[in-house]
């Protein structure tokens, strides 16, 4: 089987023309959209629902990071919100991510629960700054391993760390991977990256694309070569 859908357009946009000019222009059978904290803070819930109206599952990335309870009724706001997708910080800890998978479990269709574990923005020299020795991978499988035993559906993580988690959690944890760029696009400030081909083939589901479709002169045409690139990758 091939992969269906695995693109997130990460929404980030300073305020709501541009974005909803963005959503208006894409196809809901061919991408999912993901809000964050920019456009979150400034636009609230109502442009959340507003783009669920025209027909996109949305990943509500708030990366939620806190004490267990007030992660749970956070949670619990993003489930009534009707989103798709939300995640936490799975360094928040155990009983953090408990509380939310519990709070979560109340839904009869609740959001997947997804848990952040190294920033694709950092690497081995970024990990001993903040007093995290070590290399990503490490790091990340360690963070993998605490959220399956939380009960989450998956985590995030760059594409690089994708084949050792795919292989140590299995196909039905879900594998959410910022750090995506096509071929020859500007990394930003992403330092852990792969193309989209390389993700979906070491085991990524989703990808999680912002720039280099929301800055492109024809974000359409880049989402379909992308989902063209990544048509013969088998799912494994
Ligand atoms: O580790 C992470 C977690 C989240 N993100 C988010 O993904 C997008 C990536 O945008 P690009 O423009 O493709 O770099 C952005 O919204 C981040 O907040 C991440 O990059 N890395």
């Amino acid at each position: 089987m091939t992969h269906v859908k695995p693109i997130i357009v990460a929404l980030d946009f300073a305020t709501e023309a541009p974005a909803l000019a963005l959503a208006e222009q894409l196809d809901p059978t061919r991408c999912r959209l993901k809000v964050g904290k920019e456009l979150f803070t400034r636009l609230g819930p109502a442009f959340v629902e507003r783009l669920q109206r025209l027909g996109f599952e949305i990943f509500l990335d708030l990366k939620f990071h806190d004490i267990p309870n007030t992660v749970a009724a956070a949670c619990a706001a993003a489930a009534d919100l009707g989103v798709w997708m939300v995640n936490v910080h799975a360094s928040g800890g155990r009983a953090m991510m408990e509380a939310a998978r519990e709070r979560l479990s109340r839904y009869e269709r609740p959001p997947l629960l997804i848990g952040v574990t190294v920033l694709t923005s950092l690497d081995r020299a970024d990990l001993d700054a903040i007093g995290c020795p070590g290399e990503p991978p490490e790091r990340v499988l360690a963070l993998a391993n605490l959220a399956h035993d939380a009960g989450l559906d998956g985590i995030v993580c760059s594409p690089l760390e994708a084949a050792p988690v795919r292989a140590a959690l299995g196909s039905n944890f879900r594998l959410v991977t910022p750090g995506v760029r096509p071929a020859g696009a500007a990394h930003g400030d992403q330092k852990r990256v792969m193309t989209p081909a390389e993700a979906l083939a070491a085991g990524a589901d989703y990808l999680v694309i912002g720039r280099p479709i929301t800055q492109a002169a024809d974000p359409r045409s880049v989402i379909d070569a992308i989902n063209q690139s990544c048509m013969n990758v088998a799912e494994n």
